[in-house]
């Protein structure tokens, strides 16, 4: 998928990896699998979708992790150029949509999240394309307490060539302020977005490491 007029790579975006703003389908989705990603035509404008930004949003950074004691040190994370609402929209986790016939393809990435988890089964892998997202590291270890941000599962639109596209996505949001209003700063310019992976991540890498 190439990139859109004018659209300048984001600072620190490796040039090994594919910048894609939007998703990119893998060519062997069966006709099932195309049909779980997209909500049935009869109620697709009815579907409350958050749309895709073209351009890269100016509010989040990709730098490097340069704190001594973070685990991810000596690679890249995702931080707040500006200051984020709690409960607000970050950014859309854009990969390489597959499903069950790539799935072992993916099965070693560390970059790859579960879109959908029913019957059907499809993943987004961002490991050789993607967006700013894939930089977003796990909390665990990080130096904080809990994370600042989470994933949730969204429909989204966007403009594939002359067709409007409306389908599962997983986007960032910041963590909502809470009860007590813990989070009510959300997060502050300069600091880093962390999500939870989930145990599963860490449990698979556990299996790997000892394997
Ligand atoms: C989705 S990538 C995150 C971006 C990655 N830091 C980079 O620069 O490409 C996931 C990888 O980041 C690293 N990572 C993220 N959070 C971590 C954490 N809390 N502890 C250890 N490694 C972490 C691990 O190597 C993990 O496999």
């Amino acid at each position: 998928m190439p990139l859109p007029a004018k659209q300048t790579l984001p600072r620190n975006w490796p040039s090994s990896i594919t910048y894609t703003p939007i998703p990119v389908h893998s060519p062997n989705l069966s006709s099932t699998e195309l049909r779980t990603l997209h909500p049935p035509r009869s109620t697709s404008s009815l579907v409350p979708a958050l749309k895709i930004p073209l351009h890269s949003p100016s509010y989040i950074s990709i730098l490097p992790i340069t704190t001594p004691g973070h685990p991810a040190r000596g690679q890249h994370g995702l931080f707040a150029a500006e200051d984020l609402r709690p409960g607000s929209h970050i950014i859309f986790y854009i990969g390489f949509v597959h499903g069950n016939s790539d799935k072992e393809n993916h099965s070693t990435s560390d970059y790859d999240l579960s879109l959908v988890r029913e019957a059907v089964k499809l993943g987004v892998d961002g490991e050789q394309m993607g967006n700013e997202a894939r930089f977003v590291n796990d909390y665990r270890g990080a130096l904080v307490q809990a994370p600042n941000a989470e994933f949730r599962d969204v429909w989204a639109e966007y403009a594939h060539g002359k067709e409007t596209r409306i389908e599962r996505c997983i986007a960032i949001f910041v963590r909502e302020a809470g009860k007590s209003g813990k989070w009510k700063n959300g997060i502050r310019r300069g600091e880093e977005i962390l999500v939870s992976y989930g145990k599963g991540f860490w449990g698979a890498r556990k299996e790997m490491d000892e394997a």
